[in-house]
């Protein structure tokens, strides 16, 4: 189990980044290969058209004027504005596609991590928090965004064009050509050394990022109990310190990428000038006015890919910091899944084994010792016990949310790790004390679990947990919108409505962790007469807070320090005298002391 983290603990990186995550990368752009073709002959046929200006310069300075030829010098006016018109046509294609291109490797990016985030264990959510996955998600690849589009391609026809540029170059004087690239060593030295500063602070800006967005995450999903507790001016402090920290890290990264771009223009401005003195001097080269103005256009020619190229590099090195993490999200290891001899669970009657589980959420701390228990089908099964016990953790093991770490987990007698998640899932029904209610529809919500279901079938499963009366009063019925989490609906509507959802996939196992939010009696009558059909015929158990839900079951398990201390019907543990009869003298007190 990987180490927790928190919203103010930066991330430690569990692998530097490597060239062959460049590599990778390219993976993503290769399905693309035949729209870059096309780009890449715009790209072409833009920097060709470009090198004619100061090509026909030359000659208009060291031909045509001295001849006086206006014929030529038309022709040459009618080529130029051709070359022109071209140029503005391949620049439009170009932007376009490109960032079509770029928006497209994106969006794939995003399926993958999406996709493999939808299948990484509950350990992995456990670990860190949600603000800082959902930052790689977002942002960081929206941070590749200017890389993929603009840059990438870019790149190409920056190159494209400083190869283009030396040809001609070289074609009218080799000498003057080499005097251009005589400072490109003190380039590629500059680059070396800033290069490695640079990363590093964009490593860290990331985790600044990371740890602001866990902060913002965590208080707007806590911002009710913040307010009840009136504790807005000390978060307003924390956020504070994130934030200046945030900026001040920001600040330092960018400092670092300055470095390059006044290096890489002062470079370029002492070459212009070596080129006019060696050019006006005739230092080791003997060139015409016409050669020497027309190589001052190609330096710029050549300087502004180069200066472009900088750029480009400047912001990989600074994506780099944002790739490494969604890599490193895309390569966490999906620890619960299918084995490759995994079969279809059979159906299944509903019988249940804890063979001698024990369980540990971190190493050398067991939280469950020796559970050893068998269930009928069909049987109600009630864990109760003491917070922190271990029941939670029971049921997360029977629907393989965790591996057990000794023992095995039994259904029909099939170990619960040999077989497919799918198949066991659709079978073992859970019922989570946090009721999740998503964006959409009531309809929506009910057939969750079971997308081929008609809508007559979500209004009969409706109907038998007794959710249809209440949902057919609201404004537009089972087509009402609720939002994320349900948080126009009352909790007891979002136990019927997580009642019938559970009931409309019909499985043979149900597990159910029992919401302790009280309710009035109309409602909590409403609710254990809906729990009682859903219960019926199944294989049940329930982290049971209701005293009803406890006497109604076959078998109560008494769950104290990760074990099963005590085991039988109410009747039988009454009469035990021991921890469950203390529990359920409490809460009998307490119901006495309410009412
Ligand atoms: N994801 C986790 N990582 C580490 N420890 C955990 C995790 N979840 C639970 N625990 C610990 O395991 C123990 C058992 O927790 P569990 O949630 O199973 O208890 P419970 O009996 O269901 O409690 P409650 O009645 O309060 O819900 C507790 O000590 C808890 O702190």
């Amino acid at each position: 189990m990987g180490q927790r983290n928190r919203s103010d603990v930066d991330e430690t990186l569990v692998q530097q980044f490597s060239w062959h995550d460049y590599a990778r990368l390219a993976q993503y752009v290769k399905p693309y290969r035949k729209p870059i073709y096309r780009i890449l002959i715009v790209i072409i046929i833009a920097n060709v058209a470009g090198m004619l200006g100061p090509y026909f310069t030359k000659i208009v300075i060291d031909n045509v004027i001295p001849a006086q030829d206006v014929q030529q010098l038309l022709w040459i006016g009618v080529l130029y504005t051709g070359s022109l018109i071209l140029i503005g046509w391949c620049l439009r294609y170009r932007i376009y596609h490109i960032t079509e291109l770029g928006q497209d490797v994106l969006k794939d990016m995003r399926l993958d991590i999406f996709q493999h985030l939808q299948k990484l264990s509950f350990a992995y959510f456990d670990n860190r928090p949600h603000g800082k996955i959902l930052i790689r998600v977002v942002n960081y690849i929206n941070t590749l965004s200017d890389l993929l589009s603009n840059g990438l391609v870019n790149l190409i026809s920056d190159v494209f064009n400083v190869v283009i540029t030396l040809i001609f170059m070289f074609t009218i004087n080799t000498r003057l050509t080499w005097y251009s690239l005589a400072l490109i060593p003190l380039l590629a030295l500059m680059v070396m050394v800033v290069q490695n500063r640079q990363r590093k602070a964009y490593q860290v800006l990331s985790n600044k990022q990371s740890n602001l967005n866990a902060y913002i995450h965590e208080s707007i999903a806590g911002v009710k109990v913040t307010q009840s507790f009136a504790r807005e001016d000390e978060n307003f402090r924390i956020f504070d310190a994130i934030n200046k920290d945030n900026k001040q890290t920001w600040m330092h990264a960018v400092k670092i990428q300055l470095l390059l771009w006044p290096g890489v223009q002062n470079i370029s401005v002492i070459t212009m000038c070596l080129i006019y003195f060696v050019g006006i001097r005739q230092i080791g080269v003997q060139v015409s006015t016409g050669t020497l103005i027309a190589f001052i256009g190609y330096i710029n020619n050549f300087w502004n890919p180069i200066i472009n190229i900088g750029n480009f590099y400047n912001s990989l090195i600074t994506a780099t910091a944002y790739l490494e993490r969604i890599f490193e999200t895309l390569d966490e290891p999906i620890e619960i899944m299918d084995t490759p001899s995994a079969y279809d669970l059979p159906q299944i009657s509903g019988q249940v084994v804890f063979d001698h589980v024990n369980f540990r959420y971190e190493p050398g701390k067991n939280v469950l010792n020796d559970v050893h228990f068998e269930v009928n089908q069909g049987q109600s099964i009630a864990l109760v016990g003491p917070t922190g016990a271990g029941k939670t953790t029971i049921i997360n093991l029977l629907s393989r949310f965790y591996d057990v770490s000794e023992g095995a987990v039994l259904i029909d007698g099939h170990d619960v790790r040999k077989v497919t998640l799918a198949s066991l899932r659709k079978q073992v029904g859970v019922m989570l004390q946090d009721l999740f209610i998503f964006t959409g529809t009531i309809m929506e919500n009910i057939r969750y679990g079971k997308l081929d279901a008609t809508d007559e079938e979500v209004m009969a499963a409706a109907k038998i947990v007794h959710a249809d009366h209440f949902i057919k009063d609201l404004k537009d019925g089972y087509q009402t919108k609720v939002e994320e989490r349900g948080s126009t609906l009352s909790s007891g509507q979002r136990q019927l409505i997580a009642f019938a959802r559970v009931l409309l996939a019909d499985p043979r196992i149900l597990i159910l962790d029992e919401a302790t939010s009280s309710v009035d009696t109309k409602t909590e009558a409403l609710i254990q007469s809906g729990l009682h059909a859903l219960l019926k015929g199944r294989t049940s158990f329930i982290v049971a807070h209701r005293l009803s839900t406890i006497k109604n079951s076959d078998q109560i398990f008494y769950i104290e320090g990760g074990q099963i201390v005590e085991r039988g019907n109410h009747a039988d543990l009454i009469a035990q005298h021991g921890q469950y009869y203390r529990l359920y003298q409490s809460q009998y007190d307490m119901l006495k002391l309410n009412n």
